[in-house]
């Protein structure tokens, strides 16, 4: 195993009772890659997320996380990790440059690098206008590369992305990969999930899930050719169908 891979996954099972959600699962993921983790709903993507982020205990197996285990390490994965999903972002209350302070501190930022970081986020967003008005206020995919932004705050070594993009127009879906572009380009991992096929195709590995087990994983480029398809979407359409 290489020392570039900040992710390392080895068994990892999760059951609820005698249901096996996630079912010892195996995969590597390098510093700098952008990992997509697809999977129809309920194949237990999020299941293997809590597990990897260290706030759900798995039921067998092992993960390190930037070199922590997701066991004995958990403080430690949390400061060296970004997160952020569709169902959780930002909070609506408050304004843009308030989510940007708030964050920011539970990541353990001093309040003059919080000032900075606010200052520049907001100017590379182009948000100069918004900064004080209510993130409630913005629409969804301006909400989304800003919470983009704030998971990334503490510069964090892996970024865990669950649907970042669900319910967002395609032109700012595509602004958002720019960011995930950006910030891999950078040296940040990347572990995405999606369920849009032509994100799939932007990712540099794909795993599909496929009732808690990886049922595929190589590069989009050899997942199709593998199936001997044109399109992530038939490779996803062959696997789901089983
Ligand atoms: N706390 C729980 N107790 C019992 N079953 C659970 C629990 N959490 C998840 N499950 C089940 O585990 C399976 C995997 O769920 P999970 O949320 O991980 O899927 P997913 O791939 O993330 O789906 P989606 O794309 O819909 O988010 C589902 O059948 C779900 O009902």
């Amino acid at each position: 195993m290489s020392n570039n891979n900040v992710i390392k996954v080895k068994d990892l099972t999760k059951m609820f009772g005698d249901f096996i959600a996630v079912n010892a699962i195996n995969f590597e993921v390098k510093k700098g890659e952008i990992f997509g983790f697809l999977g129809a709903n309920g194949a237990g993507k999020t299941t293997a997320i809590k597990m990897l982020i260290g706030i759900s205990h798995p039921t067998s197996g092992n993960a390190t996380i930037a070199g922590f285990d997701i066991y004995k390490n958990t403080e430690d994965i949390k400061k060296n990790i970004g997160y952020m999903s569709q169902k959780f972002a930002l909070y609506d209350d408050l304004t843009v440059r308030e989510n940007i302070t708030f964050f920011g501190g539970i990541y353990g930022l001093s309040r003059k690098r919080i000032k900075e970081k606010s200052t520049t986020l907001i100017k590379e967003l182009g948000l100069e206008d918004v900064s004080k008005n209510l993130v409630g206020s913005l629409p969804l995919g301006w909400k989304q590369k800003i919470a983009f932004s704030v998971a990334l705050l503490h510069d964090p070594k892996i970024v865990f992305l669950d649907e970042p993009t669900g319910g967002v127009d395609p032109i700012t879906r595509r602004q958002f990969w720019e960011m995930i572009y950006k910030a891999a380009h950078q040296g940040t991992t990347i572990f995405v999930t999606t369920h849009y096929m032509d994100e799939a195709e932007y990712c540099d590995r794909v795993s599909i899930m496929v009732n808690g087990k990886i049922e595929a994983l190589n590069t989009p480029k050899k997942l199709k050719s593998q199936f001997n398809v044109e399109s992530m979407n038939d490779v996803f359409l062959n696997l789901a169908r089983g």
